[in-house]
């Protein structure tokens, strides 16, 4: 029997189809999570501290889960093996930033490091910190720096310490680290008698700031609403922002002319920039004076708080827990001696230290829930799928007091640090992450060690 020709390609079609079909595997499932309401999703029953709510809903609802944030589809991991396959088995899809509108209207239109998406822009600027203003021979030009003004504080404290009157201790560290930072940006561009009124305004000014990029802003979880700026939390951020702009403009007004020096003749970091911007002018990927801009309100808005923070939990630690006090002390008195004063060169040789260090981030870390990240591409974690563009929050306040990883995860217990060597700060263990992991890991990280620990021990 012959059989025609359009039935021959009738059956291989169909087998094609079938075949298909059959080989394609079922797409996994959203993770699970809470219901919420119509429109509004689970964004009325959000709480205050989100890593403690998170670490609730997560004995609840597993290791991974999803909330419905107004039209914001967002995913929480809470344990070490989700956080390492974001961030290590899948770094270079998780590498984007979810950008919150306020982030955006403060930097130039989410023109850092902190925002930009991955690509080639953010590589440029990100290389330009580490390795042109975060090196070790440009931090060493401020050691002197750093000394003084350490010394200085420490005398304020001391005496007030004798005349017995209170004295805020964070306060006094937030001033010491904005000292700190604005000498490093543009100590050497600004005169002496300029900084003090310039560093003032910008103190109150980067307050304002911070505060304000942590307030839950309606316009995120719903873009169509954006447009109103109901809070008007938008608004009052580009007032800031234009603030910060006539400062930056008032230092590059003030900043001499650096004629052709080469990169080691620049003293501090805005010189630095300037430079890399006239000489990176006609590159592939320019560097502007909004960049050069945006990096230095990254600087003074991700350090000066995160490091202040740490120190003022340490510190609070040490005096409810005198066993440890005693044994730093011991320790500094062992090494430095007990009339002489601590210097950097110091730090290799106190690892109690280091270990108050890494306890106090485990306990506290000053970014509990890292800065949101963001996939390009729809992709399966933990079993789940997590679509494209989805907020992803990594709950490291939660999995740095995992009981199934830490022994008593919530006693202030340095000693645990002394043995556990693999617990850097660079991210490699996936149970301890104060400062990230992979590409996006903290990009002050060569900073903000040495000089918390400087501090913490003169104190
Ligand atoms: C105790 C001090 C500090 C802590 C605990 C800390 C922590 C962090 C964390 C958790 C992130 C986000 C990582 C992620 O999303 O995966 C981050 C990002 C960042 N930090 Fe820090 N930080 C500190 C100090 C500093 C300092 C001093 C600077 C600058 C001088 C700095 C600059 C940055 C920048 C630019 C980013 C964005 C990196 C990127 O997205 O590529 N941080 N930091």
């Amino acid at each position: 029997m012959d059989v025609p020709p359009y039935a021959i390609l009738v059956l291989t079609t169909i087998i094609t189809v079938l075949w298909f079909l059959l080989k394609r595997s079922p797409q996994p499932p959203l993770p699970p999570g809470p219901r919420g309401l119509r429109i509004v999703g689970n964004l009325p029953f959000l709480k205050p501290n989100l890593h403690t709510y998170f670490r609730d809903l997560a004995q609840e609802y597993g290791p991974i889960f999803r909330l419905n944030l107004g039209s914001k589809l967002t995913v929480v991991v809470n344990t070490r093996s989700l956080a390492r396959e974001i961030l290590k088995e899948q770094d270079i899809n998780f590498s984007n930033r979810d950008v919150p509108l306020t982030a955006r209207a403060i930097s130039y239109g989410g023109l850092d490091i902190v925002w930009l998406p991955y690509s080639t822009e953010w590589r440029m600027l990100r290389k330009v910190c580490v390795l042109k203003l975060l090196n070790r021979k440009m931090l060493d030009s401020f050691y002197a720096l750093r000394r003084k003004e350490i010394r200085e504080r420490t005398r304020f404290l001391y005496e007030k310490s004798q005349e017995k009157s209170a004295v805020n201790v964070g306060d006094q560290l937030f001033v010491t680290m904005m000292n700190l930072m604005t000498n490093m940006l543009w100590g050497s561009s600004v005169k002496a008698e300029e900084m003090k009124s310039v560093g003032t305004e910008f103190k109150g000014l980067v307050s304002d700031i911070t505060r304000l990029l942590g307030e839950p802003n309606v316009s995120d979880f719903f873009p169509w609403l954006a447009r109103f700026d109901l809070q008007g939390l938008v608004k009052q951020k580009r007032v800031y922002a234009r603030e910060l702009d006539a400062i930056f403009d008032g230092a590059i007004e003030k900043m001499p002319n650096l004629g052709s020096k080469d990169d080691g003749e620049c003293k501090d970091f805005l010189q630095q920039l300037m430079k890399l911007k006239d000489q990176e002018a006609n590159s592939e990927v320019p560097i502007t004076i909004n960049h050069v801009k945006a990096v230095l309100a990254d600087m003074v808005i991700g350090g000066t708080d995160t490091s202040t923070n740490t120190i003022e939990f340490a510190m609070a630690e040490l005096i409810k827990n005198q066993e440890s006090m005693k044994r730093t002390q011991h320790e500094v008195d062992e090494v430095v001696g007990k009339d002489n004063i601590v210097e950097e060169s110091h730090i290799t040789k106190l690892p109690y230290i280091v270990a108050i260090m890494k306890e106090t981030l485990r306990l506290y870390p000053t970014v509990p829930l890292l800065v949101p990240h963001r996939p390009a591409e729809t992709t399966v974690v933990g079993g789940y799928t997590v679509p494209k563009d989805t907020k992803i929050f990594i709950n490291v306040w939660s999995i740095q007091r995992d009981p199934n990883v830490w022994e008593n995860p919530n006693e202030f217990h340095p000693e645990r640090f002394l043995d556990k060597k693999s617990c850097d700060f660079h991210g490699t263990d996936y149970s301890f992450l104060p400062f990230g992991s992979g590409r996006r890991i903290c990009a002050g990280l060569a900073r903000p060690v040495p000089a918390i620990r400087q501090l913490k021990h003169l104190l």
